[in-house]
């Protein structure tokens, strides 16, 4: 824990989380020193000796004082360094993530950042403010009392620490089996908050399909799930709890029984005993309050864990020296084998030029690697062989800024900020002027938006862009790419999804762009490929083919037998899975022949394409795969 503390903190306060420490482990000693100080002063009480009685009680205040200044200055520093993270935690977590390689930002490691970022902050504060006390002196006060017992009177503290190895493997035992099943009933519990607030945004789904929420099966489950965590883990810690007591009462009898046997002997006075028996009911205080809270570190440390965790992710090497672009404009793959796991390439040695100021449409099956194409053109990966190039520079030898000055993205998944539509657009070109931004906007159709909205320009899109529609939201995107004019665009053609008109903006916006820049597309329509200098056809990881439109037509293979199939697909019809029928169409005829590449292998699950004379052999598949 203490590790995960200092990596979070980060070197700038390594120097303060150890004077807190220090002071942490100075108070628990000194908790137990002052519990010593007590048989001294019982002793000389029940002698008689006041002149004794009142030294040991003045060293007992002083022991207590000391005490008192280690807690308050633990405690203060303990506070200092909660608020030092509450103020820094944040900005380092964002000074981290910001240098990691854009392949790490998956949903699940976003989501994992998210309640990092919320939930583990506040574990960190809670763990200085609250936690590591009582954690820290019930190892280190018990310890003490022990040692000081030793000191006292050494037969005692033998019985002491004979007992010692059963109460600390009981208190293990007993505290990860509470931590754990605290921590399920805990996941449990969030769980089903989750799956509230799931049920909650989806019940215009829900109740379209008439489902109630009897019949929502996965609320059903995790609430079912909360309870039996509930009713688990008061079965699993009663238990648990008595065995903890029954091993402090049976250390305790021990040391009664040892003591009485002394006493019977004359070899100890009833007085000492009484004393030392005081000083060993405080040895097991200290141990109980730390296994009260078994269940609370165990969920800090795994917060920790996952903070720390998030600082050790690795950024990419970042190139210093200025590599020249020779070639702006042009990208190069030579020899390029790359995959998300080891041993499992998703491209295997590719090689390919993109002339400057060309268009290149990259086609093939679900799965082949198109999206893993460019996503090593923006260095959100290194490869495992070869050398992507941009502007005739190997990507890894440009620093990120300049890599990314010499490419715009137009993606599927187009996030729009909570700001103006004019703001969204301007994100392309900070330093655009009006006209400028008028100007891309006009290219990709957005002005024609803006007239319809009700603040212009100056319109808030909302979270994400969740006023706009789908279309909408790309010709943004596509007026963002216009506006910021880099010499390479790579472009995810999603317009599967766009109607005709949005369709036709992002077309034209195509065209305009083709002019200044370099264009990858992953090309899901039939203008687009057509209309390509040359097309490359990727077939799991390899580059199956390559050349223009005519070309690959004439060579017969794989490209135009997709060809082929589009041309016969004008009569073909999407119906749904399992639908006897073709007469329950559902889409337009084109709406197959924009998807030439479509997955073959994996049709869509909710549709399936067959043909109308009733001959479907699903591989027209969907006009939406992606
Ligand atoms: N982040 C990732 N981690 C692990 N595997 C991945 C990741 N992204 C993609 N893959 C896998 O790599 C392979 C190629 O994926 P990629 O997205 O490049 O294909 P694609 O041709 O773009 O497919 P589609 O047309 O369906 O988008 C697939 O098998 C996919 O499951």
């Amino acid at each position: 824990m203490i590790r995960h503390l200092a990596k979070i903190l980060g070197p700038a306060h390594r120097g303060a989380l150890r004077r807190y420490l220090a002071w942490l482990v100075g108070y628990a000693v000194l908790e137990g020193v002052a519990m010593a100080c007590l048989v001294p002063v019982l002793r000389a009480v029940f002698e008689g000796d006041t002149g004794r009685a009142l030294r040991m009680l003045a060293v007992l205040a002083a022991a207590v004082l000391a005490t008192c200044v280690a807690r308050y200055q633990q405690a203060m520093q303990g506070f200092r360094l909660a608020l030092a993270t509450l103020g820094t935690l944040h900005e380092r977590l964002g000074d981290h993530v910001v240098k990691l390689p854009l392949g790490w930002f998956t949903s699940e490691k976003v989501g994992r950042l998210s309640r990092s970022a919320t939930t583990g902050t506040f574990m960190v504060t809670n763990v200085f403010a609250h936690m590591l006390t009582p954690a820290v002196s019930g190892v280190v006060t018990p310890a003490t009392v022990l040692a000081a017992m030793l000191v006292l009177d050494w037969r005692l503290g033998l019985v002491l620490l004979v007992c010692a190895p059963l109460l600390y493997a009981t208190h293990r035992w007993s505290a990860s089996w509470i931590g754990r099943s605290e921590e399920q009933r805990d996941a449990a519990d969030a769980l089903a908050g989750s799956r509230v607030v799931e049920f909650a945004r989806n019940q215009r789904t829900l109740r379209a399909f008439g489902r109630g929420v009897e019949g929502y099966a996965p609320l059903e489950e995790a609430i079912e799930r909360r309870s039996r965590a509930g009713g688990r883990m008061l079965g699993e810690t009663m238990p648990r709890l008595l065995a903890n007591g029954l091993a402090v009462q049976l250390s305790f009898a021990a040391l009664v029984a040892a003591g009485v046997a002394l006493a019977l002997r004359d070899a100890i006075e009833p007085v000492a005993l009484v004393a030392l028996l005081a000083l060993a009911a405080r040895f097991v205080g200290p141990l109980s309050e730390a296994a009260g809270m078994s269940g609370m570190l165990r969920m800090a440390g795994n917060d920790l864990r996952r903070l720390a965790a998030l600082f050790d992710e690795r950024p990419l090497p970042e190139a210093t020296a200025k590599a020249p672009l020779e070639r702006p404009g042009e990208i190069a793959f030579e020899h390029v084998t790359f995959g998300y796991e080891e041993d499992a390439p998703v491209l295997r040695d590719v090689s390919l030029r993109v002339p400057p100021r060309t268009m290149t449409a990259v086609v093939g099956a679900s799965g082949s690697g198109k999206t893993t194409l460019t996503r090593l053109i923006t260095r959100f990966f290194d490869v495992d062989a070869g050398t992507v190039r941009v502007g005739g520079a190997d990507v890894r030898e440009l620093p990120t800024a300049r890599l990314m000055d010499q490419l715009s993205l137009v993606m599927q998944d187009v996030y729009l900020f909570d700001d103006t539509l004019e703001g969204n657009i301007r994100v392309g070109r900070p330093s655009a002027t009006d006209a400028e931004v008028r100007e891309a906007a006009r290219l990709a159709g957005v002005d024609e938006i803006v007239h319809r909205l009700p603040q212009g320009w100056r319109t808030p899109v909302g979270e994400g862009g969740a006023a706009l529609s789908g279309g909408e939201r790309q010709r943004v995107s596509v007026a963002r790419a216009v506006l910021k004019a880099a010499p390479v665009v790579l472009l995810d053609e999603a317009t599967a999804a766009l109607d005709p008109e949005n369709e036709r903006y992002v077309q034209e916006a195509l065209r305009t762009l083709m002019r200044t820049s370099t264009l990858v597309v992953i090309a899901h329509k039939l203008p687009t490929v057509v209309a390509a200098d040359q097309i490359v056809v990727l077939d799991e990881g390899r580059i199956a083919e390559r050349g223009t439109h005519e070309e690959l037509l004439a060579a017969g293979g794989r490209y135009s037998r997709f060809w082929e199939q589009r041309r016969r697909s004008r009569g073909w019809r999407l119906v749904g899975a399992g639908d006897p029928g073709p007469e329950s169409a559902a889409a337009p005829p084109d709406a197959a022949a924009s998807a030439p590449f479509a997955s073959s292998s994996a049709p869509g699950p909710a549709a399936a394409a067959a043909r109308s004379d009733g001959h479907g052999d699903g591989s027209g598949s969907t006009g939406a795969a992606r």
